[in-house]
Order: structure tokens, then sequence, then C-alpha cells
């Protein structure tokens, strides 16, 4: 399998999106599915008395999408996700995901919770910053970098663990966030060799044309399922 460059992870998308004429919204639906199965799959809810608490960070860009629209399906799995979205961003489609997770009585929480706050919830999805990240991290969301690397909660990072350079992996190890699970989407990038946890690949919609021209080698998905484990 390959891993790819920031660069070929961006011209791969700006590919799906100009060339085969993908929209924005349906590729993220795809990708926020396929992150609800590996959660749901991951921490999986047994009885009455599982803990089905979530907390779901979501950023500005399309990693911030996918976040709210994985907190949409895992509060149609039995979950109670809430979101935190620190910078909202006023655009159709980042309203509309707002909107459907309101309407569905997800809960947007303002104000970064503690390390002990944050200690009530399962697990901690992780779409604060996809493959368009660029260091240093900008102060808005110095906060929830900090929780996110302090917590015990396990994380689940959808696509990038937040704060990676997406090609070397973590700058400052002792200042990185160490994800319990990775959702690698379309193909992983090559931070992803820098991973040690449980590494999933999501996001089942690359046409086999484009698969080939950018020679990614993809493992295949067992039946029907929307993602698939890599270890
Ligand atoms: N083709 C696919 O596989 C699909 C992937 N999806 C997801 O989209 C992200 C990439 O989304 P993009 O909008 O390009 O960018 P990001 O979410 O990574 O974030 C950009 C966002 O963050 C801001 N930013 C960048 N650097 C910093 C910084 N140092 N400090 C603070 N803020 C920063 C920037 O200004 C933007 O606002 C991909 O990873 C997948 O998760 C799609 O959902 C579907 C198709
Ligand atoms: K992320």
């Amino acid at each position: 399998m390959k891993f790819l460059s920031q660069d070929e992870a961006i011209n791969c998308d700006v590919e799906l999106f100009n060339e085969y004429q993908f929209s924005v919204d349906q590729l993220m639906e795809l990708a926020g599915l396929s992150c609800a199965h590996v959660a749901a799959k991951e921490f999986a809810i047994n009885s009455e008395s599982s803990n089905n608490l979530a907390l779901i960070v979501c950023g500005p860009g399309n990693n911030g999408g996918d976040g709210m629209v994985m907190a949409r399906h895992l509060s149609l799995m039995k979950f109670k996700p809430t979101i935190y979205y620190p910078k909202k961003v006023d655009k159709p489609l980042f309203n509309g995901l707002m909107r459907q997770c309101e309407l569905m009585d997800i809960e947007f929480i303002d104000k970064c919770p503690s390390v002990d706050e944050a200690s009530k919830y399962r697990f901690i999805a992780d779409g604060l910053f996809g493959f368009s990240f660029r260091p240093p991290i900008r102060d808005t969301f110095k906060d929830i970098m900090k929780l996110m690397c302090e917590t015990n909660v396990p994380i689940v990072s959808i696509d990038i663990p937040s704060g990676w350079n997406v090609e070397n992996g973590p700058e400052d190890e002792s200042n990185s966030i160490k994800p319990y699970i990775l959702i690698s989407l379309t193909a992983p990038k090559k931070c992803a060799q820098h991973f040690k946890g449980i590494h999933y690949l999501g996001g089942r919609f690359v046409p086999p044309r484009l698969a080939n021209k950018y020679l990614l080698d993809l493992p295949e998905y067992p039946g029907t399922e929307l993602c698939v484990k890599l270890n």
C-alpha cells in the first residue's frame, strides 16, 4: 500500500472533485460514515450501562466536516456525541451540517473541556485538522490540542493525527497527540508510517481508475464493509 505525500493527497482530492465531479458533501458523508462505523466496532455498546458518551472535536476545514457527519451517524448508533467546534465556518455546507446535528439534539459546547471534564467520554474523535494542516498551530486551537495531548481518553483521529506533520509525523514526540486509532481516508498519508496504534482505512469511494493513476495499491474492503483494519 502506498503512503501519500501532502501534495499527492491534495491532488487526489482535487481530481475527485474536478475530474470525477464528486461534490464535497458526497465524499464527506461517506468519510464520516466510515469513521462512525470504526468507532462503533471498536467501542461496542453491549448493554444499557455501556458508556456511550463521545466528544467530537471539529476544526475549520473538511476534516471538521467529517467529524460532524461522524457525530450525526454515531447518534443513530446509540452513542451520545457532544461536539466542540471552536471556529465555526459560515458556509452553506458547514451551516447545514451544524443544523442537522442540532436537530438531532447533538449538543455543541463552546468551552474546551478540562482534562477532568473530558474523562467522562468513552473516546474523543479528532476531526481538528486533516491533510491541509501546516504547522505551527494557531492560538484558537491550542487549548484543545493541549487537552488531546494530556487526556487518557482514547483518541480516534480522522485522516491525520491533528498537529502531526502530514508527511513526517509528530514533530515533538512529548508534545504530540498519540491516537489510539487512526482512520486514514482514501489512502494513508506518509505520517501514518509513524503511527503505532490501530489503523483503519475508510472512505470507500475511490474509483479504480484514480487508484491506478496514483498507484495506491489499496487493500480489499471485506464484503460490504465501509472500513478495513490495516494491522
Ligand atoms: N479526498 C478525500 O479523501 C476526502 C477527504 N476529506 C477530508 O478533508 C480533509 C482535508 O480538508 P481540508 O479542508 O483541505 O483541510 P483540513 O481539514 O486539513 O484543514 C484546513 C483548515 O485548517 C486550517 N489550518 C491549517 N493549518 C493550520 C494551523 N497551523 N493552525 C490553525 N489552523 C490551520 C486552515 O486554515 C483550514 O481552515 C481530509 O484530511 C479529510 O479528512 C473530505 O471530507 C472528503 C474527501
Ligand atoms: K484529524
